[in-house]
């Protein structure tokens, strides 16, 4: 990777210095704010534990979801709980992100200490990527480190603009691994490459496919992207999230029937396996069941709720999983985190870990469904970014690494 990164920081460099590090902590929650998954915080501990060793002060700042303004659900508390007794030390939190709380918190600071921001989203500045945020960010610190690998692909004003006003401004240790690793596994990926794709983001990773046609030899969805393309061909979604358009940040708004219509029809042409799903596990509401409904085939029925893909669609996943000789898979089939409808992505975990393929798992959810499935071990890399790693293997620059120095 041609960036500088913290290994090249030497003592003078580190030694009391304020080190503002872009981590990203967006992981997954309960109902009650507990977290399910610690993937991503264990992920940043080698950057901040070399921090912390080199004595610099180190300050944190992380996303976590989408939040609309202060959300008291989406606080950072529980991270700062958790990162402390991964590290075991005490980690201070401040309940805001700039302002003289903030500030006063910095200066108590001793080398080697840990401060968490709260919830860099709580300001809508962070996502618009704005200007004067980004300098006030850049005022608390002397250098800058981004590890936010699973954000690296957003402009936002932790993750791109703060760069502009704090040097050095360098890469940490994972968001390095992570490019190093994608990077090479997908120089010249052995085929057949199949691309798994589900979730819930689906406006942002439909966008992707276009691209992603050009790479691959086949494509599975699962997950609520599936019903954007379902209803595009004219079948039947009943009460299932299903997403139609999205409106740009230039308030242009994108159909997204016709979209997933124009990505059939070229992945047609391009002679690109497309595979959806033939069948649906679901449920009159948005809650698990012992005994998911299954559909006779791809139509849902008014009032249903697909929550997973359906047993023949599983069977035919599991096979196209089966053929392939490299495998990226972000978005999980169904709503895993619900034990009746983790059938479907279980089983194409599962037949990740029983091939013998490069097999790339990237994403929080997508993560935390590994490690639920148990099949971490058998799996070549798992990323900490979906969107993130997306992009990145469709040969996108990342703004969150064009921002850093240069090597
Ligand atoms: N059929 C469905 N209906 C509603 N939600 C779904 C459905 N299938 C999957 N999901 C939800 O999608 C969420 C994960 O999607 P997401 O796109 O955020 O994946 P991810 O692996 O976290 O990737 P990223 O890191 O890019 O966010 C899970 O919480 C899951 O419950
Ligand atoms: O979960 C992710 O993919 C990253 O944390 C980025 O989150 P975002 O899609 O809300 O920007």
């Amino acid at each position: 990777m041609a960036k500088k990164t913290v290994d090249a920081l030497g003592a003078a460099e580190l030694r009391g210095k304020r080190a503002l590090v872009r981590v990203d902590f967006n992981v997954p929650l309960d109902e009650s704010a507990q977290i399910t998954d610690d993937t991503r915080i264990r992920a940043a501990l080698p950057t901040i534990r070399q921090l912390i060793d080199g004595g610099a002060r180190v300050i944190l700042v992380s996303h976590l979801g989408r939040p609309k303004g202060f959300d008291d659900q989406l606080r950072l508390s529980p991270v700062a709980k958790r990162l402390g007794e991964l590290l075991s030390k005490p980690v201070a939190k401040v309940d805001d992100v700039i302002g003289p709380e903030v500030e006063e918190a910095v200066k108590k600071l001793q080398d080697g200490d840990v401060l968490l921001l709260e919830n860099v989203r709580f300001y809508p500045e962070e996502e618009k990527n704005n200007p004067e945020f980004a300098q006030k960010l850049a005022s608390l610190a002397d250098l800058y480190v981004n590890d936010a690998f699973g954000t690296a692909h957003r402009a936002h004003a932790s993750t791109e603009g703060v760069a502009r006003y704090l040097r050095p401004a360098v890469a940490g240790l994972l968001l390095q691994k992570e490019l190093e690793y994608l990077g090479k596994a997908l120089e010249s990926p052995e085929r057949p490459v199949l691309a798994i794709m589900g979730g819930a983001k689906v406006s942002d990773k439909i966008q992707l496919i276009q691209n992603m046609l050009t790479k691959v030899d086949s494509i599975v969805i699962g997950g609520a992207m599936a019903y954007t393309f379902l209803k595009a061909q004219g079948i039947a979604t009943g009460a299932s999230r299903c997403e139609t358009s999205t409106t740009k940040k230039d308030g242009t708004t994108i159909d997204l029937l016709k979209l997933a219509l124009d990505l059939l029809a070229e992945a047609k042409e391009r002679g690109v396996t497309f595979l959806l799903p033939v069948d649906h596990r679901t449920n009159d509401k948005f809650a698990d069941s012992d005994t998911p409904n299954v559909t006779p085939d791809a139509n849902i029925p008014e009032g249903q709720m697909a929550l997973d893909i359906g047993p023949k669609t599983e069977a035919l996943y599991v096979a196209e999983v089966k053929k392939a000789r490299t495998v990226i898979w972000n978005g999980p089939m169904g709503v895993f985190e619900l034990p009746g409808f983790s059938h479907g992505t279980f089983a194409v975990a599962q037949a990740l870990a029983e091939s013998d393929n490069l097999s790339i798992v990237g994403g929080g959810d997508s993560a935390s469904a590994a490690e639920k499935a148990g099949i971490v071990d058998q799996l070549s890399h798992v990323s900490t970014g979906g969107g993130a790693s997306l992009e990145f293997l469709e040969g996108k620059i990342l703004p969150g690494v064009a921002a850093l120095d240069e090597a």
